[in-house]
């Protein structure tokens, strides 16, 4: 699946991020290759949402390097994102709640839209075809979050587990190479987290799309990354596999504190 000649989807090199006097970042690298699971752990105020913030260019690094696809980007903006093929989730929902899913889903592709307002609503050929196009993928993305049944329901009317997952759809629906994910599990119970732990491991397995996440739950994290990022202070202090993560001495005392380590 990986292959040495792909572009990565992401690289971050010497990353910093300052806020006055808060050092935020402090020279953060690493990479996301094609079809992983990154996720990027640490303690409260360790940086993790800082870091998921640049690379979604809600931030602006105070220096480093930003590669997407292997672009270079001086300058990152949100909504330059989905022209370079990253969407992502939001912690507190980014859906509108009084529309249907399908509509909420729809708007992960309102970017792609090339046809007028005009053209659609006097319903030229134009519009028509587009419309079919977003309606096909909206069908598409929703039969694999197992959302068919649900495409006419109003988002606010559905159980917070499964607006998740709408929220999941919507940034699938754009075909990303890459997706972020801001804390997923949150707020789901143990069988809501199973599922959505069931539908990244499918979109890393059948589709190779690239996920980064952000999640507090260790447990899952270790069940579904590939490799880790682990940081504190707003440094990176590990990089690797869960396993090789979970060993190392520096995440232990980052997340237990130096008493445990010599325990
Ligand atoms: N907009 C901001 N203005 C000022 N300081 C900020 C801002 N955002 C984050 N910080 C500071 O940067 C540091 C890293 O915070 P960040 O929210 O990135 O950590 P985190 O690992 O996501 O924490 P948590 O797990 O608690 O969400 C903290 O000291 C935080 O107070």
């Amino acid at each position: 699946m990986f292959s040495a000649e792909a572009p990565l989807p992401l690289e971050l090199k010497d990353i910093s991020l300052r806020f006055g006097g808060i050092h935020a970042l402090k020279s953060v690298s690493f990479d996301v290759r094609p079809g992983e699971i990154r996720a990027i752990i640490g303690p409260n105020g360790a940086g993790k949402s800082s870091l998921m913030n640049v690379i979604s260019g809600l931030y602006s690094a105070s220096s480093g390097e930003i590669r997407i696809g292997g672009r270079l980007l001086h300058r990152l903006r949100p909504h330059r994102l989905a022209g370079l093929g990253v969407a992502r989730t939001f912690q507190n929902l980014a859906l509108f709640p009084a529309l249907s899913v399908a509509q909420n889903i729809a708007s992960g592709l309102a970017f792609r839209r090339k046809v007028s307002l005009g053209a659609q609503i006097l319903g030229l050929p134009q519009a028509r075809r587009e419309n079919a196009r977003v309606t096909a993928r909206v069908n598409e993305v929703a039969a694999l979050l197992g959302l068919t049944g649900l495409l006419d329901r109003r988002v606010s009317t559905l159980p917070y587990g499964v607006q998740k997952q709408v929220d999941l759809a919507r940034a699938l629906a754009a075909w990303p190479h890459l997706l972020l994910l801001d804390e997923p599990m949150a707020g789901l119970t143990v069988t809501e987290k199973a599922a959505m732990a069931r539908h990244i491991q499918a979109l890393r397995d059948d589709l190779g799309i690239a996920v980064i996440l952000i999640e507090h739950d260790i447990g899952v994290v270790m069940g579904l990354s590939d490799r880790i990022v682990v940081l504190d202070y707003g440094m990176k202090i590990a990089d690797g596999t869960p396993d090789a993560v979970r060993r190392d001495p520096d995440v232990i005392r980052a997340y237990l504190g130096t008493d445990a380590e010599a325990a």
